[in-house]
């Protein structure tokens, strides 16, 4: 048996893909739902892998810190780091690659997700960001 509790989580962000052939080449912005799937090796005294209000502050208290109102772009993308640094005041968050939905996850899930849910006793197992309501990007933890 196996037992996963998910806390979605809304944010507004900028981006653009670089190399992109497609209108997502131009600065642009998503309303991203994000889904943290999140697993512990057993329920704590109440029954639970961890308080969904636990959860939603750990959560949304990162997204709302780092990515939040921000423009999410590659490191590599000098051009847009460049004009978005020319605004007063801005938000920046470097990636180590194109912005995607799929890397978007990832990232959540690789490098986020430890420190958010660091001291908790869970461990996320799968993050989905939904970039619109038609499509998504899931990332999942290898077995
Ligand atoms: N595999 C991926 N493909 C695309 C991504 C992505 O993250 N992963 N992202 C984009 C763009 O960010 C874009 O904003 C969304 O593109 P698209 O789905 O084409 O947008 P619309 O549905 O709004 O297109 P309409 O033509 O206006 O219907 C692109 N691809």
């Amino acid at each position: 048996m196996s037992l996963t509790v998910m806390r979605r989580v809304t944010f507004c962000a900028g981006h653009r893909l670089l190399n992109h052939d497609g209108k997502c080449v131009n600065l642009h912005g998503h309303n991203y739902v994000a889904e943290f799937y999140v697993v512990a090796d057993q329920q704590d005294e109440v029954g639970r892998v961890i308080d969904f209000k636990l959860l939603k502050i750990r959560c949304k208290g990162w997204l709302d810190e780092h990515w939040d109102h921000a423009f999410l772009l590659w490191d590599k993308d000098t051009e847009a780091l460049n004009a978005i640094r020319q605004t007063n005041p801005h938000r920046i968050f470097e990636l180590p690659y194109n912005p995607t939905a799929e890397n978007l996850a990832k990232y959540l899930l690789e490098i986020a997700c430890p420190q958010m849910l660091e001291g908790t006793g869970a461990r996320a197992q799968r993050v989905v960001i939904w970039e619109s309501e038609e499509s998504c990007a899931e990332v999942t933890v290898a077995d």
